[in-house]
């Protein structure tokens, strides 16, 4: 027996002691797709307007070598991303990757500007999400988009919404699985506003008109994303986290909880549970910020171990789509797609791998002290045999080895990116 399976049994036999079942965990996590953002793979430049930069209070960091150019570089990229993440997943597009020669601008975008897109995904077995793009662009130069003041801008961007939903619903028909269009706008003042209402009633109006085209939920689904800040927003965000919940509430729609736009001490495992007794749905934007939205890649750190629990505790998977979003420019970014969509893994492993029914008896019995001696000790099961031993069966390298297959593939082709 090979060392990997020996370590499996061993795993399985320490699991089963407790009462977890490591082939159930493993069946479950086989069946949750992630969707990865392709914004990793180019610092969030897209294809449209290569030119401009990056705006929206958002920032990629870095200069490592070797960023996707076209989007025929980025497939390849993000297909060697996935062969070295276990099971089958999605891509998360926004809306500037349109794979087109035609000089088209965002109130134009139309579902034939991303066929490639859906042909690749189709043979690639992989599920599409999308994001409209309002900003990086001279109409959201103000600062403000779909809250602007001024009516030619807001119809601009509502008209590039109501577009991103056809192609969203595209995604979702020709690939028979609902993409979500996730809405996010930077609008906001850097310093202290006077009127912080009538943005705010411009938002309103604006996401109303919208959602008004009714569109076919098993092939769209619309989600808004709140923010506390950005840089240039310090001071206000029109799409507060108030705001959008209340939005999603009453109309109906699926709530982001982006990691990163909340203040530094407030989480969003904290806040899932509360939000799915409101919400059918949700999507995360899993995301690590290090003393502001920073954006850096995901690791199994506290807050995505909560996150991942929370949704395997109360059963939420169903009901929850979870992408990734961070941009970090100063390592090699396939890596960063590796160690963020693994590090995910690992977190929803960790929780499926959990004896949860034992663990509540004590919350519910008030014994807080097993409670807590049980969850440090879990901690330290042999989880990772359980990892290798996934990767093995899903075709990926286990431990470490995806770092070498992952430089082989940087010297052949992204050194020759110049
Ligand atoms: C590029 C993404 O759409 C963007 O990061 C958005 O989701 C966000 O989180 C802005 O801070
Ligand atoms: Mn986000």
């Amino acid at each position: 027996m090979k060392s990997v399976e020996k370590a499996y049994e061993l795993a399985r036999e320490r699991y089963a002691e407790i009462g977890v079942d490591t082939g159930e965990a493993l069946r479950r996590l086989e069946q949750i797709k992630i969707s990865m953002h392709c914004w990793q793979g180019d610092d969030v430049r897209g294809f449209l307007f290569r030119e401009r930069a990056l705006s929206g209070g958002i920032q990629a960091t870095g200069n490592y070598p070797g960023a996707a150019r076209t989007p025929s570089e980025l497939r390849a990229d993000m297909e060697m991303a996935l062969r070295l993440i276990p099971g089958k997943h999605r891509i998360n597009l926004h809306s500037t990757y349109a794979d087109t020669d035609e000089r088209i601008d965002l109130d134009e975008i139309e579902p034939r500007h991303y066929e490639s897109w859906v042909q690749w995904a189709r043979e690639q077995g992989l599920g599409l999400d999308f994001n409209p793009t309002c900003f990086s662009h001279e109409k959201s130069e103000s600062g403000f988009t779909l809250a602007s003041a001024d009516r030619g801008i807001r119809d601009f961007w509502i008209e590039h919404c109501k577009r991103s939903r056809r192609v969203s619903a595209y995604f979702g028909r020709e690939l028979q699985s609902p993409s979500v269009n996730n809405i996010w706008v930077p609008d906001g003042y850097k310093d202290t506003p006077i009127d912080r209402l009538a943005p705010r009633q411009r938002l309103l109006s604006a996401l109303d008109e919208i959602f008004r085209e009714p569109i076919d939920e098993r092939y769209n689904l619309d989600a808004v994303e709140s923010k506390v800040f950005g840089i240039g927003s310090e001071s206000y965000v029109v799409g507060s986290h108030e705001f959008y919940l209340g939005y999603a509430v009453k109309n109906q729609k699926l709530l982001t909880l982006d990691a990163g736009h909340f203040h530094p001490t407030e989480v969003i495992s904290g806040k899932i549970s509360a939000v799915l007794l409101f919400c059918n749905e949700l999507l995360l934007h899993v995301s690590r910020p290090v003393r502001w939205d920073s954006d850096h890649v995901v690791i199994l750190d506290d807050e995505l171990q909560q996150i991942a629990s929370e949704l395997v505790r109360g059963d939420l998977l169903s009901r929850t789509h979870i992408g990734l979003d961070f941009f970090d420019a100063s390592i090699n970014r396939i890596a960063a797609w590796v160690i963020g969509m693994r590090s995910m893994q690992k977190a929803l492993l960790h929780a499926l791998l959990e004896p949860t029914d034992r663990l509540r008896e004590y919350e519910l019995a008030g014994d807080f002290t097993s409670r807590l001696a049980w969850l440090e000790e879990l901690k330290v099961l042999p989880m990772q045999a359980v990892w290798d031993y996934f990767c093995e069966s899903s075709s990926v390298p286990a431990g470490l080895e995806w770092l070498d297959d992952m430089r082989r593939y940087e010297a052949q082709v992204l050194e020759a990116r110049s």
